[in-house]
């Protein structure tokens, strides 16, 4: 694509001095160690760096044209806008030929659940024979390829950038999880998405968003970004809400698009209800506008039935029928790090869960108190440089609904490991609750003093192999560290 060209599709911009020589652009990037001679360098002004003290430097490695949103001095023509967040969302959608356009884009929001809805639904429509994409945290992944991700959401180049990659190897429907940040960060700025779903909201992320009607606006931008158009192949857009939630509820108001309710409730269009919980699967009855289906998942817990719902509503929502949705979710084992049991011969059972916010942690919880027989060890920590709020609820948490609690680190980052375990200690100030600042030894004394019979859950992590002190990532995973405590326990046959 020719640089004028791009600069012509941003509507509102002073090109500054007028770009006389055109040429091909290579790279759109606002990443100063990706450029290359050809590319267009967008300055960013973020958190740690601002990209507009950078952009001489873009510049000596080749950058052609800069986009800035104040006054830089470089040999090169400024594109100077309003935003340059909105710019790069703009001009990434328009570099790769509005990919978004092309596939079904779904997009899933809520404070939990959204890796393991993205998965339900990848997994319906590739039993439909549709060629698949999903982006979120744990990877982005084209067909069977993964590639990593450092956000649940990418910025908005690399979103692009990806579904480009994903239109050219055929894929039809893109399953994404759009995080709160990333909404309000303009990261999805552009993407079309043809049905949103929203999971839930309960606390998490207030460090950014300050408070819980700020977090509820972030959701509520995916569903005012939907609008209301058809498709490319004529389909309606549509929202899928968790009416339970009286966000969910709210978010109506948000919408022109077509909706779909799911929830627990008798009212909402699609609904579970008989929901029971083994320690081996759920089973409940599936309502579709008052057609009822017995259902038998493998995924445990009442949260796994609103996901599963979430995801039902999101391809009927496609047209795809009830029996053939209802036969792939039947199917599903799990996602990795969500409610996933280490193996054991040791009649402990163990549970890895990437419960990390107060709702995710008491849902786990209550899950195993459904079915376990004798005590419930709950290793558990909060991570650092990240919501300071959420660390007394989770102790408390802890303490009311397992029977051994232990705290341990989640991912310090740059704060000290005992003033996180003391805000959590400050939840529950006369429990007594046993503190083991490093995660390994935590986990070996759970495991050591469990007897047959109990439950461990060890939550927090999930599907992360790493610990993160300091800035330095150390590998570190939570079944691993759970495998080599059970082979040390007497074995039972
Ligand atoms: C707070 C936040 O969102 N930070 C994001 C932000 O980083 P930042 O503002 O610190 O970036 P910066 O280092 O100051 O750099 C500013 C600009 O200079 C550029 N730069 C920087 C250095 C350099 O050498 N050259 C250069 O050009 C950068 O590319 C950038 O354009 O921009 C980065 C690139 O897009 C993101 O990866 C980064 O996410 C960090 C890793 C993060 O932890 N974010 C979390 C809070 C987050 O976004 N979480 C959500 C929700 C998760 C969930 O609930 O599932 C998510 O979607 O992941
Ligand atoms: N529908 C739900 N309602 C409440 N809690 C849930 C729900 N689904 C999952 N959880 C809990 O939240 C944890 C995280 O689930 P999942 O990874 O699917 O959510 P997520 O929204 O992708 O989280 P993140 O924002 O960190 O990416 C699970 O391990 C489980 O404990
Ligand atoms: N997406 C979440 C993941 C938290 C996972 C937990 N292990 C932690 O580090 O707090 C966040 O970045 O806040
Ligand atoms: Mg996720």
């Amino acid at each position: 694509m020719k640089a004028s060209e791009l600069i012509n599709s941003l509507k509102f911009k002073r090109v500054e001095p007028a770009l006389t020589t055109d040429f091909d652009v290579t790279l759109l990037t606002q990443d100063t160690r990706e450029v290359k001679p050809g590319a267009v360098f967008i300055c960013v002004d973020g958190y740690h760096v601002d990209g507009h003290d950078l952009a001489g430097q873009a510049v000596e490695k080749g950058a052609q044209l800069i986009v800035a949103q104040k006054p830089i001095d470089v040999a090169v023509p400024v594109v100077y806008v309003a935003n340059t967040e909105r710019a790069m969302a703009m001009l990434a959608d328009v570099f790769y030929d509005a990919p978004s356009q092309k596939m079904r884009m779904i997009g899933v929001t809520g404070t939990n659940g959204k890796t393991t809805v993205t998965h339900l639904i990848e997994q319906i429509y590739r039993d439909q024979q549709q060629v698949t994409g999903l982006i979120g945290t744990m990877y982005r992944k084209i067909k069977d390829q993964k590639y990593p991700t450092a956000n649940t959401t990418p910025d908005a180049i690399t979103t692009q950038r990806t579904l480009a990659a994903m239109r050219d190897t055929g894929v039809q429907t893109v399953a994404m999880e759009v995080s709160s940040i990333a909404l309000v960060l303009g990261r999805v700025w552009g993407i079309d998405y043809d049905i949103a779903v929203f999971t839930n909201l309960t606390q998490d992320h207030l460090d950014f968003h300050k408070t819980m009607a700020k977090y509820a606006e972030a959701k509520a931008m995916l569903f005012a970004q939907l609008g209301n158009k058809y498709d490319q192949n004529g389909t309606h857009k549509v929202a899928v809400l968790n009416t339970d939630d009286p966000v969910g509820r709210e978010f109506e108001q948000y919408t022109a698009a077509h909706v779909l309710t799911f929830g627990l409730n008798p009212d909402a269009m699609i609904n579970a209800q008989n929901v029971h919980i083994h320690s081996h699967g759920t089973e409940f009855d599936l309502s579709v506008f008052g057609h009822v289906t017995h259902v038998t998942m493998k995924l445990i817990g009442e949260f796994n039935v609103y996901n599963m719902l979430a995801a039902f509503a999101a391809a009927y929502a496609s047209g795809i029928p009830e029996a053939q949705i209802i036969a792939s979710l039947e199917k599903v084992t799990g996602v990795k790090g969500r409610f996933q049991a280490v193996p054991s011969h040791t009649g402990v059972s163990v549970i890895v869960d990437y419960s990390h916010t107060p709702d995710g942690l008491l849902n786990a919880l209550e899950t195993i108190q459904d079915f376990a027989q004798k005590d419930i060890y709950c290793v558990v920590g909060c991570g650092g440089d990240r919501d300071k709020g959420k660390r007394p609820k989770m102790a408390k948490i802890a303490v009311e609904h397992s029977s051994k609690p232990i705290f341990t680190s989640d991912n310090p980052r740059t704060e000290d490991p005992t003033a996180i375990l003391q805000d959590m200690v400050a939840g529950v100030p006369d429990a007594g609750v046993p503190v083991y600042e490093d995660r390994h030894e935590a986990i070996a004394k759970a495991i050591e003093q469990a007897q047959p019979g109990d439950v461990v859950l060890i939550a927090g992590k999930g599907h992360e192999d790493y610990q993160i002190i300091g800035r330095t990532k150390h590998h570190f995973d939570d079944s691993e560290e759970a495998s080599k405590a059970l082979a040390l326990k007497p074995t039972l046959d």
